[in-house]
C-alpha cells in the first residue's frame, strides 16, 4: 500500500503544562513494496511516527494516507479495523505481550479477533511457523516455556498471522545477541520480498538501515532531517554527526581506506566478499 504523510504534526497533551510537539510538518511518501528505515536518536519522534501508521495516534494537523485509509484530526477514520488488519506492527519487545496458555492460541489471537475462521487460521499456521523458524511440535506448549528469542518469534508469528500488507517493525532486534539479530532481520528481509510487503523499520543500527532498506528517512526533533537512498545518505558523515548518528561500519571502512591508501571504492551495497575481492584486485593480483 502507498503511504503519504502530508504536513503531519503531532502534539502530545495539547494545552497542558506537558504539551510536547513530537512531530513537526512531516512530509514524505512511501511507495508500495519499499523497505524504508526510519532512524534518528532517542526522542526524535520515531515511535510517534509509526503509531500513525495504524491509527493508534492521529495527526494533530495534516493527514496520513495509507492506501484507501485517511487519518486526519477531527475526522473519524472509516473502517479503522480494516486498516489495523492491513498494517501489522511489531512493537519493541513484542514477547512482553504474549499472554495465552499455548503458542497456537497466541498466534491465532489476532486473526480470530478480526473474524478469521478456525479453518483459515489453521491453514495459515504451518507456513507462518516455517517463516519464523519455529517447530510445529511447540504449538501446544506455553509460550512462557520458551527462550527469549523463541518468544519473540511467537509474537512475530502472531502479527504475520494477520497477513498484513504493511509490516512496521519498531527495533525488532533490541535485546537479542548478534546472531539472533541477524537471523531476525534476514527473516524480515525474506518475508518482505516473498510476500511483496511494504516494510517500515525503526532502527538504531545504521548497518541494518544500510543493508536492508532501499530508502532512509532521518528524523531530528520531530522533523525530517534527511531522506534518500541509504548509499547516498550514509556517506554524509558531517551531516550525520550533527545529529549524533554514525556512519555504518562498511562505509567508515571504505572512507578509512581512501584516506590511508588513496583507494576510492564507491559503495553500492556490495557484499563484504565482493569488497574484499575488489580491494585485492586493486592492490595488484589477488594476494
Ligand atoms: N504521551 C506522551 N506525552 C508527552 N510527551 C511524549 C509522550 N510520548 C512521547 N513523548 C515525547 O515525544 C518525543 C518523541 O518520542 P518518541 O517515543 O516518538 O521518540 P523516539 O524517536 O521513538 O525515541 P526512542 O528512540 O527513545 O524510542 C519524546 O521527547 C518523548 O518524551
Amino acid at each position: 500500500m502507498d503511504i503519504s504523510f502530508k504536513q503531519v504534526s503531532h502534539t502530545y497533551q495539547v494545552n497542558s503544562p506537558f504539551e510536547y510537539h513530537a512531530l513537526k510538518s512531516l512530509d514524505f511518501d512511501i511507495k508500495s513494496g519499499q523497505f524504508v528505515a526510519i532512524v534518528g536518536h532517542t526522542g526524535s519522534g520515531k515511535s510517534t511516527l509509526i503509531q500513525h501508521l495504524n491509527g493508534l495516534l492521529k495527526p494533530t494537523s495534516g493527514e496520513v494516507v495509507i492506501g484507501d485509509y485517511r487519518l486526519k484530526a477531527d475526522e473519524k477514520t472509516a473502517n479503522i479495523k480494516g486498516l489495523r488488519e492491513k498494517v501489522g506492527v511489531v512493537f519493541q519487545y513484542p514477547e512482553h505481550q504474549l499472554f495465552e496458555e499455548t503458542i497456537e492460541k497466541d498466534i491465532a489471537f489476532g486473526p480470530k479477533n478480526f473474524g478469521a475462521s478456525d479453518e483459515t487460521i489453521q491453514a495459515r499456521i504451518p507456513k507462518i511457523l516455517e517463516a519464523v523458524n519455529l517447530d510445529v511440535a511447540l504449538l501446544n506448549r506455553s509460550p512462557f516455556d520458551l527462550s527469549g528469542g523463541q518468544m519473540r518469534r511467537v509474537a512475530i508469528a502472531g502479527v504475520l498471522a494477520m497477513e498484513p500488507d504493511v509490516l512496521v517493525l519498531d527495533e525488532p532486534t533490541a535485546g537479542l545477541d548478534p546472531r539472533g539479530q541477524q537471523e531476525i532481520m534476514d527473516m524480515f528481509y525474506k518475508l518482505h520480498h516473498e510476500k511483496g510487503l511494504t516494510t517500515i523499520l525503526v532502527t538504531h543500527s545504521m548497518e541494518d538501515a544500510l543493508k536492508y532498506a532501499d530508502h532512509v528517512i532521518i528524523l531530528e526533533q520531530g522533523k525530517k532531517y534527511l531522506e534518500g537512498k541509504p548509499e547516498d545518505i550514509f556517506v554524509q558523515q558531517a551531516r550525520l554527526k550533527q545529529v549524533q548518528l554514525d556512519v555504518p561500519e562498511e562505509i567508515q571502512f571504505l572512507m578509512d581506506l581512501e584516506k590511508r591508501l588513496g583507494m576510492t571504492i564507491h559503495y553500492e551495497k556490495q557484499s563484504v566478499d565482493d569488497l574484499a575481492d575488489t580491494i585485492k584486485h586493486r592492490l595488484g593480483g589477488g594476494q
